[in-house]
């Protein structure tokens, strides 16, 4: 092991990458949070504030995969679609498998210049996330409690103030409604069969309200769906915790634009319609099993510098404070406050509180990602 990946490994490291996040982050927060009178003065100002301030959060995210792990995101793509991409609206419909499949959606946003006005449909238990999920609620992301009754005029009123968004933007959709399991596939296509649908291998079958009710709200003010169908290579299965040990992974991610005009109006219809993309969707993944790659050219979208500015920027501002008041503590002289110290940065590598000290980095991640046993 070289010294950057035992550098990466240390959890001190993650530790103090994770007292950047958290530190920025709340401080974000306040920021977007004295936003609010710029809101009634000037809708469109606040809205592009905003857009910067949710930039410099979800960016360290972005920073974290591209440069602090290394992992490369390739693109699969007609080429002539690429000057579209990031130039016009679109809904990105994605496949819900891995671990950091947001963290890919963001580092393509930010390869397109659309990170900090990216939208996404979500379970409304995220917006009480500090950090990501209040930058969220400033942004104009859309909650959904994924109950239609109340779904479908909430989601809708959200989706019309979305049609006169001052910057282009993509709005993601998982259309899956949840991450992939066995056992969540399983129950899906007793559902598929019961409808009378063709099964899916690789994801379960879509819920259709959602995209209707986007399509519906969002005709004229978006250009196209993007279908994106992400995987990784060597039957990897990313984590959040390997990234940040600095474990590098490689994303290929397969997109084809289709118009908005091409989708049918009607709920049926459109329903239809996204079970036959999900079809599609079910034969490109095989493919990619099979021969390791998706159909199509790979066009370069490379990372940009901007994410790991801002980091080095954030983590400059915030760690000299940290790092002077060690300082201070170590010219204090007291022996007890230095033991005190030195055992509280490292207790937590040497069992049995190896694992706690992980534990409590992960535990914003924990509420975020735990699977709910009972869908
Ligand atoms: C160039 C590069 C291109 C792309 C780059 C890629 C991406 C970048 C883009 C943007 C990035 C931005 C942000 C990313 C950051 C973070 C995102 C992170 C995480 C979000 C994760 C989530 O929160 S996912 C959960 C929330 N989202 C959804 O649920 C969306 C899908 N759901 C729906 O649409 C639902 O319809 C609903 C939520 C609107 C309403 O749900 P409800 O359950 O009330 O209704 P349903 O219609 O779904 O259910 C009733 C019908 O479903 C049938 N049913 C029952 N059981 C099942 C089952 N197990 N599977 C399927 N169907 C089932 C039931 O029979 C009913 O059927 P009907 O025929 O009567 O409709
Ligand atoms: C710390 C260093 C910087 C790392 C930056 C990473 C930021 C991560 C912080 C908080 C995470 C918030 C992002 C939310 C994305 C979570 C995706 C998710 O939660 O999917 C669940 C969804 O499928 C449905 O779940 P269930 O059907 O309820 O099961």
């Amino acid at each position: 092991m070289g010294l950057g990946e035992c550098l990466k490994s240390q959890v001190l490291c993650q530790v103090l990458i994770s007292y950047v996040f958290l530190a920025s982050g709340l401080l974000i927060n306040l920021l977007q949070l004295c936003t609010l009178p710029v809101w009634w003065l000037n809708k469109s100002l606040a809205r592009r504030i905003n857009c910067r301030l949710g930039y410099c959060i979800s960016s360290q995210s972005v920073a974290i995969l591209d440069w602090w792990s290394g992992t490369e995101c390739t693109l699969y793509t007609d080429p002539k679609m690429y000057p579209l991409y990031g130039n016009e609206n679109g809904i990105v419909v994605l496949n819900h498998q891995f671990e950091i499949d947001f963290m890919c959606g963001w580092s393509f946003c930010d390869r397109f210049g659309v990170l900090g006005s990216a939208k996404v449909l979500v379970k409304k238990e995220l917006a009480y996330v500090p950090v990501i999920g209040w930058m969220w609620y400033f942004l104009e992301i859309v909650f959904c409690k994924r109950k239609w009754e109340e779904d479908r005029i909430t989601v809708s009123q959200s989706l019309q103030k979305l049609r006169d968004y001052p910057e282009n933007f993509w709005f993601l959709l998982f259309c899956e409604g949840t991450r992939f399991t066995a056992k969540k596939h399983q129950i899906s296509m007793e559902v598929a069969e019961k409808k009378g649908l063709p099964k899916l291998k690789h994801h379960l079958l879509p819920r259709t309200k959602g995209f209707w009710v986007t399509i519906q709200n969002l005709r004229g003010t978006v250009a196209a769906v993007y279908d994106s169908t992400l995987n990784f290579r060597n039957n990897e299965s990313p984590s959040l915790s390997g990234i940040l040990s600095g474990k590098k992974y490689h994303a290929d991610l397969y997109v084809r634009r289709i118009p908005l005009e091409s989708i049918p109006e009607g709920e049926a219809e459109c329903a239809a319609w996204l079970h036959k993309l999900y079809q599609e969707k079910d034969g490109f993944q095989e493919q990619y099993i099979q021969t390791g790659r998706y159909p199509g050219p790979i066009v370069s979208a490379p990372r940009r510098l901007g994410p790991l500015i801002n980091w080095l920027c954030w983590s400059a501002l915030l760690l000299f404070p940290l790092g002077a008041f060690l300082v201070s503590l170590l010219s204090s002289g007291s022996t007890l406050t230095i033991l005190a110290s030195l055992a509280f940065c490292y207790g937590g590598q040497c069992p049995p509180f190896k694992h706690n000290a992980r534990g409590i980095l992960c535990l914003l991640f924990y509420l975020t990602f735990r699977q709910r046993a009972e869908f």
